[in-house]
């Protein structure tokens, strides 16, 4: 079982700035610039807190999935993330536990990385996401390999 850390912790707003502002006020800045997600209608702002993120999301088209929840719901919390090292490999280990995805493969999601959901109803009322982050590149990713051996 690959190991497993909060990746990051969503919360939805209709504006960034607004949504931001709380986080802004307790001293974090923001983790580079704000990034579009177009598969999954959001602009998403990161503030980084020691290994994790707050990620806001703010919907960029009328049928995002945070834009029928803030309708709903209002905003804030969304979702909890967690870094996973092989996320078909979760996934399968998971569903075969009787997990429920909202779909069969990861999408693409901020960053670089690969994501998947699984249904609230399973989260036991939470939204959960699970996070594969691309194998580092470059001098880093040759230490860690000359390591290994
Ligand atoms: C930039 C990418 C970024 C990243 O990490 O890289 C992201 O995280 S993108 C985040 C936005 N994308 C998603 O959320 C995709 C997955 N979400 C969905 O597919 C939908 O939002 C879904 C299916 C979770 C809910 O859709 P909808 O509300 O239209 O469906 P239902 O009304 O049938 O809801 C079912 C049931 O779940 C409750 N619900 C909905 N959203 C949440 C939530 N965020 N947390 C907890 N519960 C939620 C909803 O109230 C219904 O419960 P019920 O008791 O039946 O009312
Ligand atoms: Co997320």
């Amino acid at each position: 079982m690959s190991a497993l850390l909060l990746d990051h912790v969503a919360i939805a707003t209709p504006d960034l700035d607004q949504g931001a502002a709380p986080y802004v006020a307790l001293g974090l800045h923001p983790e580079g610039p704000d990034e579009e997600v177009p598969g999954q209608g959001v602009r998403v702002r990161a503030f980084q807190v020691g290994d994790t993120l707050i990620e806001l999301l703010m919907p960029t088209r009328p049928d995002s999935p945070i834009a029928t929840f803030l309708a709903k719901k209002g905003p804030g919390l969304h979702h909890t993330a967690y870094r996973v090292a092989d996320l078909p490999a979760e996934m399968a280990r998971l569903s075969a536990d009787g997990a429920r995805f909202l779909a069969p493969e990861p999408a693409p999601g901020r960053a670089g990385t690969q994501v998947a959901f699984l249904h609230p109803k399973w989260g036991q009322g939470t939204l959960i996401e699970l996070v594969q982050h691309p194998a580092p590149v470059g001098p880093a990713a040759q230490e860690q390999e000359v390591s290994r051996h």
